[in-house]
């Protein structure tokens, strides 16, 4: 059994991201041609896909972690402020790269203790990896619905110094903004690259990006795993001002302020606010 206070972030993680490739077999399972997709109250797709793999991560966390509280995007109201240890579950995010039949979707499940993650699992079912974090980062290269190997087969994955040659930046595909643009704007940035889901920041905690900054709006599903994991491979999240994430603000509708995660600890006098520094 596994408890988020008890529990330790490595095994935490682990049972995570088993729980997570399991979820993407039953989105493998729910994608036919004419995937019925229905708009939620924001505006937002939802699909078969989206509702199975929800329900069988709630249903794994339940069984593996019985006396913990879970936050996940298809069924997270807001209201009175949780436990502040709880799992926060985003079971297919990037849904409209899912529709659109692109490999930049993934499941999101973290563990957050005391309104901090600390484990997490991000695993992109097209592309057949999971990324997984706790006191450290790897990348397992894993199908949808299969095992995991062994862990001596985990890569144990790390961020990258700020290259001389320029950073490499990431951007959602479909959710640009203003402010993150004029960032990138003023930091030496050789590319841009424009990826979706928390996919993002697995390539920066995997030293294939430098910087993935987000001024528009995410809620708490899309960032906590992909925190967990960037924070075990040695990068940051954080507000502009350098203030630390913090998560289970059911009272704001789990909506997040912005971000800018960052993989070399070095880049913060450039990209924080001149106050952070
Ligand atoms: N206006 C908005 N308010 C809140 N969250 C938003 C939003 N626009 C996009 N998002 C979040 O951004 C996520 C997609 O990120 P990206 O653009 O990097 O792929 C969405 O995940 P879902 O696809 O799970 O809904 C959604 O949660
Ligand atoms: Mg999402």
């Amino acid at each position: 059994m596994f408890h988020i206070d008890r529990s330790e972030p490595d095994a935490l993680a682990a049972f995570l991201g088993a729980i997570a490739v399991a979820a993407g077999a039953a989105i493998v399972a729910a994608t036919k041609p004419g995937l019925h997709v229905s708009t939620k109250d924001d505006g937002s797709p939802c699909t078969a896909a989206d509702e199975a793999a929800e329900a069988a991560i709630v249903a794994a966390l339940r069984q593996g972690a019985p006396d913990c509280a879970i936050v996940s995007e298809e069924s997270a109201e807001a209201g009175a402020p949780l436990t502040t240890s709880f799992f926060v579950v985003d079971p297919l995010d990037g849904t409209r790269d899912f529709i659109a039949g692109e490999t930049d979707f993934s499941v999101n499940i973290a563990a957050v203790r005391n309104g901090r993650p600390i484990a997490g699992a991000v695993f992109m079912p097209r592309l057949g990896q999971l990324y997984v974090g706790g006191t450290r980062a790897y990348v397992v290269a894993v199908a949808a619905g299969g095992s995991l190997p062994d862990k001596a087969l985990w890569q144990p994955i790390t961020t990258r110094g700020a290259p001389a040659e320029g950073l490499v930046a990431l951007a959602s595909r479909r959710h640009g903004d203003a402010e993150s643009e004029a960032l990138l704007a003023r930091l030496p940035v050789r590319v841009v690259e424009r990826r979706a889901s928390a996919l993002k920041f697995c390539l920066v905690a995997s030293g294939q990006a430098d910087i993935y900054p987000r001024f528009g709006p995410t809620k708490e599903w899309d960032t906590a795993a992909g925190e967990a994991i960037l924070a075990a491979a040695g990068g940051r999240v954080v507000a502009p001002d350098g203030s630390p994430f913090t998560y289970g603000h059911a009272e704001r509708a789990f909506l997040n302020g912005a971000f800018i995660a960052f993989g070399d600890p070095a880049l913060a006098p450039d990209v924080l606010q001149p106050t952070a520094r």
